[in-house]
Protein backbone atom coordinates (compact mmCIF):
# COMPACT_ATOMS: atom_id res chain seq x y z
CA UNK A 1 0.00 0.00 0.00
CA UNK A 2 1.48 3.62 -1.06
CA UNK A 3 2.69 5.29 2.18
CA UNK A 4 3.01 2.26 4.05
CA UNK A 5 7.13 0.81 4.78
CA UNK A 6 8.05 -1.98 3.09
CA UNK A 7 9.25 -4.59 6.06
CA UNK A 8 11.69 -6.92 5.23
CA UNK A 9 10.34 -10.74 5.42
CA UNK A 10 13.13 -11.59 7.33
CA UNK A 11 13.77 -9.45 10.70
CA UNK A 12 17.76 -8.07 10.21
CA UNK A 13 20.17 -10.21 12.79
CA UNK A 14 20.31 -8.83 16.60
CA UNK A 15 23.82 -7.22 17.08
CA UNK A 16 25.44 -9.51 19.28
CA UNK A 17 26.03 -7.94 22.25
CA UNK A 18 30.03 -7.57 21.92
CA UNK A 19 28.54 -5.89 18.51
CA UNK A 20 26.83 -3.61 20.63
CA UNK A 21 29.15 -3.19 23.03
CA UNK A 22 32.29 -2.27 20.41
CA UNK A 23 29.77 0.05 18.91
CA UNK A 24 28.84 2.07 22.61
CA UNK A 25 32.77 2.29 23.12
CA UNK A 26 33.63 3.25 19.67
CA UNK A 27 31.18 6.19 20.14
CA UNK A 28 32.41 6.96 23.41
CA UNK A 29 35.73 7.33 22.59
CA UNK A 30 35.04 9.24 19.30
CA UNK A 31 32.76 11.62 21.54
CA UNK A 32 35.49 11.71 24.43
CA UNK A 33 38.26 12.42 21.93
CA UNK A 34 36.15 15.28 20.42
CA UNK A 35 35.81 17.00 24.13
CA UNK A 36 39.81 17.56 24.44
CA UNK A 37 39.98 18.41 20.90
CA UNK A 38 36.82 21.21 21.21
CA UNK A 39 39.23 22.68 24.27
CA UNK A 40 41.82 23.36 21.60
CA UNK A 41 39.39 25.25 19.85
CA UNK A 42 38.48 27.42 23.03
CA UNK A 43 42.18 27.69 23.60
CA UNK A 44 43.17 28.94 20.34
CA UNK A 45 39.95 31.95 20.78
CA UNK A 46 41.03 32.90 23.99
CA UNK A 47 45.00 33.34 23.47
CA UNK A 48 44.41 35.59 20.46
CA UNK A 49 42.03 37.70 22.39
CA UNK A 50 44.32 37.82 25.45
CA UNK A 51 46.68 39.64 23.23
CA UNK A 52 44.00 42.69 22.98
CA UNK A 53 43.26 42.88 26.37
CA UNK A 54 42.67 45.93 28.00
CA UNK A 55 43.60 47.51 24.86
CA UNK A 56 39.91 49.23 24.54
CA UNK A 57 39.70 48.03 20.94
CA UNK A 58 36.26 45.75 21.23
CA UNK A 59 36.02 44.98 17.78
CA UNK A 60 39.60 43.74 17.14
CA UNK A 61 39.26 41.91 20.31
CA UNK A 62 36.41 39.85 19.03
CA UNK A 63 37.43 39.31 15.55
CA UNK A 64 40.69 38.20 16.93
CA UNK A 65 38.79 35.85 19.15
CA UNK A 66 36.34 34.84 16.11
CA UNK A 67 39.65 34.11 13.49
CA UNK A 68 41.11 32.16 15.56
CA UNK A 69 38.15 29.96 16.73
CA UNK A 70 36.94 29.54 13.43
CA UNK A 71 40.59 28.22 11.97
CA UNK A 72 41.01 25.58 15.36
CA UNK A 73 36.83 24.29 14.46
CA UNK A 74 37.67 24.10 10.79
CA UNK A 75 40.52 21.35 11.60
CA UNK A 76 38.57 19.40 13.51
CA UNK A 77 36.68 15.83 12.41
CA UNK A 78 33.07 16.51 11.92
CA UNK A 79 30.79 17.86 10.28
CA UNK A 80 29.68 20.88 11.93
CA UNK A 81 27.06 23.63 11.58
CA UNK A 82 26.88 26.66 13.43
CA UNK A 83 23.59 27.10 14.94
CA UNK A 84 24.20 30.21 17.12
CA UNK A 85 27.26 32.48 16.46
CA UNK A 86 28.59 35.83 15.19
CA UNK A 87 24.64 36.60 13.89
CA UNK A 88 23.34 36.26 10.49
CA UNK A 89 25.59 35.63 6.97
CA UNK A 90 24.89 39.21 5.99
CA UNK A 91 26.15 40.64 8.73
CA UNK A 92 29.20 38.43 10.24
CA UNK A 93 31.28 37.26 7.19
CA UNK A 94 32.26 34.57 9.77
CA UNK A 95 31.22 31.61 12.19
CA UNK A 96 27.62 33.21 11.10
CA UNK A 97 24.41 31.05 11.78
CA UNK A 98 24.32 28.17 9.31
CA UNK A 99 27.76 27.86 8.17
CA UNK A 100 29.74 24.63 7.75
CA UNK A 101 32.49 24.36 9.52
CA UNK A 102 34.79 21.41 10.40
CA UNK A 103 36.41 19.45 8.23
CA UNK A 104 33.07 17.49 6.93
CA UNK A 105 34.66 14.20 7.53
CA UNK A 106 32.59 12.92 10.82
CA UNK A 107 29.61 13.34 13.56
CA UNK A 108 26.64 15.94 12.26
CA UNK A 109 26.78 18.20 14.93
CA UNK A 110 25.26 21.46 15.75
CA UNK A 111 27.40 23.91 17.11
CA UNK A 112 26.15 27.36 19.58
CA UNK A 113 29.55 29.44 20.05
CA UNK A 114 30.50 32.76 21.80
CA UNK A 115 34.74 33.27 20.47
CA UNK A 116 34.73 36.10 23.23
CA UNK A 117 32.10 36.47 26.01
CA UNK A 118 32.61 39.90 27.40
CA UNK A 119 34.31 41.76 24.26
CA UNK A 120 34.25 44.91 26.69
CA UNK A 121 35.15 43.21 29.89
CA UNK A 122 38.27 42.09 27.65
CA UNK A 123 38.55 45.24 26.00
CA UNK A 124 38.56 47.09 29.12
CA UNK A 125 40.87 44.23 30.99
CA UNK A 126 37.99 43.45 33.03
CA UNK A 127 37.21 40.12 35.38
CA UNK A 128 35.40 37.07 33.37
CA UNK A 129 36.17 36.97 29.25
CA UNK A 130 35.33 33.73 27.88
CA UNK A 131 35.97 31.76 24.80
CA UNK A 132 32.97 29.46 24.24
CA UNK A 133 32.16 26.79 22.80
CA UNK A 134 28.88 23.95 23.20
CA UNK A 135 28.22 20.81 20.69
CA UNK A 136 25.17 18.92 20.38
CA UNK A 137 23.64 16.73 18.03
CA UNK A 138 21.72 18.11 15.22
CA UNK A 139 18.28 19.68 16.44
CA UNK A 140 19.82 20.03 19.90
CA UNK A 141 19.75 23.85 20.32
CA UNK A 142 17.07 26.46 20.32
CA UNK A 143 17.60 28.24 17.15
CA UNK A 144 17.82 32.10 18.91
CA UNK A 145 17.53 34.36 17.56
CA UNK A 146 20.04 37.37 18.48
CA UNK A 147 17.87 39.43 20.72
CA UNK A 148 16.89 39.63 24.41
CA UNK A 149 15.86 36.74 26.75
CA UNK A 150 14.66 37.19 30.65
CA UNK A 151 16.60 34.21 32.65
CA UNK A 152 16.64 33.05 35.73
CA UNK A 153 18.35 30.32 36.63
CA UNK A 154 19.99 27.81 39.92
CA UNK A 155 22.43 25.21 40.62
CA UNK A 156 21.96 21.43 41.18
CA UNK A 157 20.41 20.05 44.62
CA UNK A 158 17.27 22.12 44.21
CA UNK A 159 13.75 20.55 43.85
CA UNK A 160 12.34 20.66 40.33
CA UNK A 161 10.11 23.63 40.40
CA UNK A 162 11.92 25.70 42.59
CA UNK A 163 12.25 28.89 40.21
CA UNK A 164 9.68 30.26 37.61
CA UNK A 165 9.60 32.98 35.07
CA UNK A 166 6.19 33.82 36.10
CA UNK A 167 6.75 34.33 39.89
CA UNK A 168 7.66 37.15 41.55
CA UNK A 169 11.56 37.73 42.34
CA UNK A 170 10.40 37.62 45.95
CA UNK A 171 8.17 34.64 45.86
CA UNK A 172 11.41 33.47 44.10
CA UNK A 173 13.95 33.83 46.52
CA UNK A 174 11.58 32.78 49.16
CA UNK A 175 11.02 29.51 47.63
CA UNK A 176 15.13 28.61 46.95
CA UNK A 177 15.76 29.74 50.58
CA UNK A 178 13.19 27.11 51.51
CA UNK A 179 15.20 24.59 49.71
CA UNK A 180 18.12 25.09 50.76
CA UNK A 181 17.04 25.78 54.62
CA UNK A 182 18.11 29.26 54.23
CA UNK A 183 16.61 32.76 55.17
CA UNK A 184 15.96 35.00 52.22
CA UNK A 185 18.81 37.35 53.37
CA UNK A 186 21.56 34.38 53.08
CA UNK A 187 20.88 34.29 49.39
CA UNK A 188 23.09 35.97 46.62
CA UNK A 189 21.28 37.07 42.86
CA UNK A 190 24.04 37.67 40.53
CA UNK A 191 22.18 40.40 37.69
CA UNK A 192 23.93 42.34 35.02
CA UNK A 193 24.44 46.18 36.03
CA UNK A 194 22.08 47.96 33.33
CA UNK A 195 19.47 50.28 33.83
CA UNK A 196 16.46 47.67 32.70
CA UNK A 197 17.50 46.25 35.68
CA UNK A 198 16.54 49.17 38.62
CA UNK A 199 12.82 47.07 39.38
CA UNK A 200 14.23 43.72 39.54
CA UNK A 201 17.21 45.33 41.95
CA UNK A 202 14.75 46.97 43.91
CA UNK A 203 12.75 43.96 44.27
CA UNK A 204 15.22 41.22 45.52
CA UNK A 205 16.71 44.81 47.91
CA UNK A 206 12.85 44.73 49.17
CA UNK A 207 12.97 41.26 49.51
CA UNK A 208 16.16 41.11 51.54
CA UNK A 209 18.64 39.23 49.57
CA UNK A 210 22.16 40.28 49.09
CA UNK A 211 22.96 41.24 45.15
CA UNK A 212 26.42 40.32 43.17
CA UNK A 213 26.20 43.07 40.17
CA UNK A 214 28.25 42.20 37.02
CA UNK A 215 28.86 44.82 34.08
CA UNK A 216 28.89 41.73 31.45
CA UNK A 217 28.95 38.11 30.93
CA UNK A 218 25.92 36.66 31.87
CA UNK A 219 27.11 32.76 30.54
CA UNK A 220 29.80 33.07 33.56
CA UNK A 221 26.69 34.73 35.82
CA UNK A 222 24.54 31.86 35.38
CA UNK A 223 27.39 29.07 35.47
CA UNK A 224 28.09 30.58 38.95
CA UNK A 225 24.74 29.19 40.15
CA UNK A 226 25.95 25.92 40.26
CA UNK A 227 29.52 26.35 41.41
CA UNK A 228 29.81 26.73 45.27
CA UNK A 229 33.14 28.80 45.45
CA UNK A 230 31.17 31.22 42.96
CA UNK A 231 29.20 32.73 46.09
CA UNK A 232 25.84 32.86 43.84
CA UNK A 233 22.57 31.32 44.78
CA UNK A 234 20.55 32.36 41.70
CA UNK A 235 20.68 34.31 38.26
CA UNK A 236 18.34 36.85 37.70
CA UNK A 237 17.80 39.22 34.63
CA UNK A 238 17.72 39.85 31.02
CA UNK A 239 20.88 39.44 28.29
CA UNK A 240 21.33 37.77 24.91
CA UNK A 241 19.37 34.80 24.21
CA UNK A 242 22.70 33.84 22.54
CA UNK A 243 24.33 33.63 25.82
CA UNK A 244 21.19 32.02 27.60
CA UNK A 245 21.47 28.78 24.81
CA UNK A 246 25.08 28.74 26.22
CA UNK A 247 24.20 29.20 29.84
CA UNK A 248 21.92 26.39 29.63
CA UNK A 249 24.29 23.92 27.81
CA UNK A 250 26.43 23.89 30.41
CA UNK A 251 23.78 23.97 33.26
CA UNK A 252 22.93 20.29 31.47
CA UNK A 253 26.12 19.21 32.36
CA UNK A 254 27.04 20.09 35.58
CA UNK A 255 23.17 20.27 36.55
CA UNK A 256 20.79 23.20 37.69
CA UNK A 257 17.41 24.67 36.74
CA UNK A 258 17.46 27.91 34.00
CA UNK A 259 13.69 29.15 32.44
CA UNK A 260 14.14 31.65 29.75
CA UNK A 261 11.76 33.81 27.81
CA UNK A 262 12.60 35.79 24.82
CA UNK A 263 11.90 39.70 24.53
CA UNK A 264 11.61 41.59 21.58
CA UNK A 265 11.82 45.17 21.25
CA UNK A 266 10.02 45.48 18.00
CA UNK A 267 8.44 43.85 14.62
CA UNK A 268 11.80 42.86 13.07
CA UNK A 269 13.36 41.21 16.03
CA UNK A 270 9.88 39.52 16.16
CA UNK A 271 9.88 38.61 12.87
CA UNK A 272 13.92 37.21 12.75
CA UNK A 273 12.28 34.77 15.66
CA UNK A 274 10.26 33.62 13.37
CA UNK A 275 12.38 32.88 10.51
CA UNK A 276 14.44 30.95 12.94
CA UNK A 277 11.33 28.67 13.53
CA UNK A 278 10.03 30.30 16.65
CA UNK A 279 6.12 30.02 16.46
CA UNK A 280 5.12 30.33 20.37
CA UNK A 281 7.17 34.16 20.78
CA UNK A 282 6.55 34.07 24.74
CA UNK A 283 7.05 30.82 25.30
CA UNK A 284 9.13 29.74 28.60
CA UNK A 285 11.94 27.59 27.99
CA UNK A 286 13.09 25.21 29.68
CA UNK A 287 16.58 23.98 29.94
CA UNK A 288 16.16 21.22 27.41
CA UNK A 289 14.11 23.78 25.48
CA UNK A 290 17.66 25.12 25.07
CA UNK A 291 19.48 22.42 24.53
CA UNK A 292 18.71 18.60 24.74
CA UNK A 293 20.67 15.28 23.70
CA UNK A 294 24.28 14.71 24.85
CA UNK A 295 25.75 18.05 25.18
CA UNK A 296 29.26 19.15 25.53
CA UNK A 297 29.82 22.82 26.70
CA UNK A 298 33.73 23.35 26.79
CA UNK A 299 35.25 27.52 27.90
CA UNK A 300 38.96 29.07 28.20
CA UNK A 301 39.19 31.99 30.56
CA UNK A 302 40.34 34.92 28.44
CA UNK A 303 40.69 37.13 31.79
CA UNK A 304 40.39 35.88 35.17
CA UNK A 305 37.33 34.60 36.79
CA UNK A 306 35.75 32.64 39.69
CA UNK A 307 35.50 29.81 37.07
CA UNK A 308 38.65 30.20 35.03
CA UNK A 309 41.69 32.11 35.00
CA UNK A 310 42.52 34.34 32.62
CA UNK A 311 45.83 33.41 29.60
CA UNK A 312 48.92 34.11 31.30
CA UNK A 313 51.74 34.51 28.62
CA UNK A 314 55.49 34.84 29.27
CA UNK A 315 58.94 34.67 27.31
CA UNK A 316 58.07 31.97 24.45
CA UNK A 317 55.07 30.66 25.42
CA UNK A 318 51.63 31.04 27.78
CA UNK A 319 49.19 29.30 29.84
CA UNK A 320 45.56 28.20 29.47
CA UNK A 321 42.85 27.37 31.60
CA UNK A 322 39.86 25.57 30.60
CA UNK A 323 36.64 23.92 31.34
CA UNK A 324 35.23 21.19 29.30
CA UNK A 325 31.75 18.57 30.30
CA UNK A 326 29.49 16.65 29.07
CA UNK A 327 26.16 16.09 29.80
CA UNK A 328 26.50 12.43 28.94
CA UNK A 329 28.73 11.39 31.83
CA UNK A 330 28.57 14.70 33.85
CA UNK A 331 32.45 14.48 34.06
CA UNK A 332 33.74 18.56 34.40
CA UNK A 333 37.46 18.35 33.76
CA UNK A 334 39.94 21.57 34.02
CA UNK A 335 43.00 21.79 31.56
CA UNK A 336 45.38 23.79 32.43
CA UNK A 337 47.83 24.02 29.21
CA UNK A 338 51.24 24.97 29.31
CA UNK A 339 51.51 26.97 25.27
CA UNK A 340 55.32 26.52 24.37
CA UNK A 341 55.95 28.61 21.40
CA UNK A 342 59.19 27.00 20.78
CA UNK A 343 58.22 23.87 20.13
CA UNK A 344 54.38 24.70 18.76
CA UNK A 345 54.25 27.89 16.62
CA UNK A 346 52.10 30.82 18.53
CA UNK A 347 48.81 29.82 16.88
CA UNK A 348 47.94 33.68 16.74
CA UNK A 349 50.95 34.11 14.90
CA UNK A 350 50.52 31.88 12.52
CA UNK A 351 47.15 32.81 12.19
CA UNK A 352 48.41 36.46 11.47
CA UNK A 353 50.11 34.77 8.45
CA UNK A 354 47.35 33.52 6.93
O1 LIG B 1 25.06 44.56 26.96
P1 LIG B 1 23.62 44.16 26.83
O2 LIG B 1 22.97 44.74 25.64
O3 LIG B 1 22.89 44.41 28.09
O4 LIG B 1 23.58 42.59 26.57
C1 LIG B 1 23.86 41.64 27.55
C2 LIG B 1 24.78 40.60 26.96
O5 LIG B 1 26.08 41.18 26.76
C3 LIG B 1 27.07 40.43 27.45
O6 LIG B 1 27.24 40.98 28.74
C4 LIG B 1 28.38 40.46 26.71
O7 LIG B 1 28.20 40.12 25.39
P2 LIG B 1 29.36 40.48 24.31
O8 LIG B 1 30.56 39.78 24.71
O9 LIG B 1 28.81 39.98 23.02
O10 LIG B 1 29.58 41.94 24.34
C5 LIG B 1 26.42 39.06 27.56
O11 LIG B 1 27.00 38.24 28.54
C6 LIG B 1 25.00 39.41 27.88
O12 LIG B 1 24.10 38.36 27.61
Amino acid sequence: MAGKKKTSAKPAPKKSNSAKAQADTFSLVMDRNLALEVVRVTEAAALSASLLMGRGDEKAADQAAVDSMRQALNSLSIEGTVVIGEGERDEAPMLYIGEKVGTGKGPKIDIALDPLEGTTITAMGGPNALAVIAMAEHGGFLNAPDVYMEKIAVGPGLPEGVIDLDRKPAENLKAIAKAKGAEVSDLVVCILDRPRHQELIAAVRKAGARIMLISDGDVSGVIATAQIDAGVDVYMGTGGAPEGVLAAAALRCIGGQMQGRLLFRNEDEKARAKKWGVTDLNKKYGLKDMASGDVMFAATGVTTGPMLRGVRRFAGGAVTHSVVMRSKSGTVRYVEAHHNWRRKADPVKLSAKS
